[in-house]
């Protein structure tokens, strides 16, 4: 496996993943990164788009209704719409949900609560770039820190989402059963990450950049990132032969 992988970070005002997920993949996973400030009008060379966590625009209005407004976002949308690789985390999702990228809203956690904990998810399909590397069924320790995780699609589309292996991660016990118990947020079919038709958007709630090294207690999140760079890596070798 040959070269690097390039992300782009976005920064938006209020972002607070960004350094920790820049921090990631240039430390821990050796690959090329660079920050994106959301006023650019291009995301410029890169495989990989990733919109951060964090509280862009301070969460006014509805987290992630401003920010998909940023100049950046008109190329974010181009560059999926020409297969670009692009994930959400937590405030990423919900400007990709905001930004029409992905299906459904991210509402206010059914507690009223922000909630910042360990939780555990299940893969549900790993047939995605995002989860190449793990079994489904395979239940992942991530942790979660939002106040509008509350994943809410009507029912015609959820189906959709069901029957085309659009669910990638749901809320479950750490023995991977899928119950209202562990459910953080009160997101419909206790959904935590979904990916797009065409599967290169993936928008997920957890926080893969803050459980991806030993010394934070969990490296889950690191089957993530790794399942990425081993899908991309291997795309890229098949195509250069
Ligand atoms: N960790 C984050 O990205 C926070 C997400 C979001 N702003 C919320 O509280 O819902």
């Amino acid at each position: 496996m040959s070269s690097k992988i390039k992300f782009g970070v976005i920064v938006f005002p209020g972002s607070n993943c960004d350094h920790d997920t820049y921090y990631v993949l240039k430390k821990v996973f050796a690959q090329d990164v660079k920050f994106i400030w959301h006023k650019e009008s291009s995301v410029g060379d890169v495989d990989v788009v990733i919109l951060p966590g964090g509280f862009s625009y301070g969460d006014y209005l509805r987290p992630g209704a401003i920010a998909r407004f940023s100049p950046v976002m008109n190329d974010v949308k181009r560059f999926a719409k020409r297969g670009g690789k692009v994930m959400g985390i937590c405030n990423g999702f919900q400007v990709l949900v905001e930004a029409g990228l992905l299906p459904g809203a991210l509402l206010r956690n059914a507690s009223l609560r922000f909630v910042c904990k360990f939780v555990y998810v299940r893969v549900e399909n790993n047939n995605t770039l995002f989860t190449s590397l793990c079994e489904n069924g395979e239940v992942l320790k991530l942790p979660i820190a939002h106040g509008d995780g509350n994943y809410y699609v009507d029912d015609e589309t959820l189906k959709k989402l069901i029957d085309n292996g659009q669910v990638v991660f749901r809320y479950c016990d750490k023995n991977g059963n899928v119950i209202d118990e562990a459910n953080p947020n009160g997101s419909v079919y206790n959904i935590a990450g979904i990916i797009n038709e065409e599967g290169n958007v993936l928008g997920m709630m957890p926080h893969p950049e803050r459980c991806s090294e030993p010394v934070l207690g969990c490296t889950d999140g690191a089957k993530i990132f790794n399942s990425l760079i081993y899908s991309l890596s291997l795309a890229e070798e098949f195509l250069s032969k």
